[in-house]
């Protein structure tokens, strides 16, 4: 039996989900593939729940009544007082200082997985820095959810350009909560202000929606999947459409953008009394690696179309290469979703797992 000593940071929505599956799959872990996942901590912003012999389920309420404030130097000595093997820390939280972190883990002889894109979309001097760390640690860093959730993007995109193909544009909705607002905008009287809140509620949103509607999500999309390619690029040079009306850009909160998100119903009915009946709204991204552009941008989609067709929120990947050059690698899937980008991290789990002893 092998051994994995699990640190979850953010047990939000897909955090919570991933320790409901890790449990309920302890049984045919061991069974199937002979490992032992010991959850080993739990921490949100503010409050830890530490135990070096393994958190069992029912860990929200144990995090409920046994969690304590804590520092992140109370983790590091937590980690250095116990000296896991193979320790990995598992980022679910949206957090652009939680990366900051990411050092000291590795020092302490952890592997990341992240489903929070910040770490991939810093500056290039942050990105390869990162690697520079994780390579003198003999440390693995996987990401397969930052792009697509539980989609296989990244690894996909990854082996192509390894292998040497060319991949010459990559263009798609990548977006699952804007897939799933437009979709059903797009056919229901519903007002989008509600709609977009729905898109919270089922998960399908970043913490702050406006990462979303800005076009920011999609855009650290693009930027990971050209880094993937070699490709040396900033977040800055990514062309994006905001959504956002100009009256609420700026320096509202995150609570006085929700209180007033209202305002966003006479915005969104211009686009749609603009369209076409038989179109849909699709917001896109598209990588053209030859030219180097990167660009996120809505656009009215005939119905018919590949792009038109997807559903719920799903996302669709159109990968062409010199080998797919006239008939693209297409994947599409639901793209958004904590069951499913659970599932994505979980599979990074044993991705890394497969590589330890
Ligand atoms: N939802 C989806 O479909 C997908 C999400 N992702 C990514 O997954 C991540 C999580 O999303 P989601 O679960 O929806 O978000 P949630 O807001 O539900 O969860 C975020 C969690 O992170 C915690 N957190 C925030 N800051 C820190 C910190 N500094 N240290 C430790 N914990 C912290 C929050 O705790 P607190 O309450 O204390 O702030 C909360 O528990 C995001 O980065 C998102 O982009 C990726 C692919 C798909
Ligand atoms: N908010 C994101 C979630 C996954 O990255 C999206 O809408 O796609």
């Amino acid at each position: 039996m092998k051994t994995i000593h699990l640190a979850l940071f953010g047990p939000g929505k897909v955090g919570s989900k991933l320790l409901e599956q890790l449990a309920k799959s302890e049984e045919h872990l061991k069974k199937s593939s002979g490992i032992i996942i010991k959850v080993i901590l739990v921490a949100d912003s503010s409050h830890a729940l530490l135990n070096p012999n393994g958190i069992k389920s029912g860990w929200d309420y144990n995090f409920k009544i046994s969690s304590q404030r804590y520092s992140f130097k109370e983790v590091e000595e937590y980690f250095r007082r116990n000296a896991f093997k193979n320790l990995v820390s598992i980022d679910t939280t949206a957090s652009e200082e939680f990366i900051e972190n990411y050092f000291s883990l590795i020092n302490f002889g952890s592997h990341i997985i992240a489903a929070n894109k910040v770490a991939n979309t810093l500056s290039s001097k942050f990105y390869r820095k990162l690697r520079e760390e994780l390579k003198k640690n003999n440390k693995k860093f996987i990401y397969e959810t930052n792009v697509g959730a539980g989609l296989p993007i990244v690894e996909t995109l990854r082996n192509l350009h390894l292998s040497g193909e060319k991949v010459t544009r990559i263009r798609g909705v990548f977006s699952g909560s804007l897939s799933y607002i437009f979709n059903t905008f797009s056919e229901e009287e519903k007002e989008f202000s509600e709609v977009l809140k729905e898109a919270g509620v089922l998960g399908y949103t970043e913490p702050d929606a406006r990462v979303d509607l800005s076009g920011k999500d999609v855009g650290r999309k693009l930027l990971i999947l050209a880094r993937e390619l070699e490709l040396q690029k900033e977040f800055e040079e990514v062309k994006i459409q905001s959504l956002i009306p100009k009256q609420l850009n700026g320096d509202t909160t995150l609570e006085e953008f929700n209180k007033r998100s209202g305002e966003l119903n006479v915005h969104f009915r211009n686009f749609k009394t603009k369209k076409l009946t038989n179109d849909v709204l699709r917001y896109i991204g598209e990588l053209n690696v030859e030219t180097g552009e990167l660009e996120a941008k809505l656009i009215n989609e005939p119905k018919n179309s590949v792009l038109g067709q997807i559903e719920g929120a799903d996302n669709i990947f159109e990968i062409y290469t010199e080998s797919y050059k006239d008939r693209p690698l297409v994947i599409r899937g639901a793209g958004a979703g904590a069951e499913v980008t659970a599932r994505g991290v979980f599979g990074d789990i044993l991705k890394i797992s497969e590589r330890l002893n």
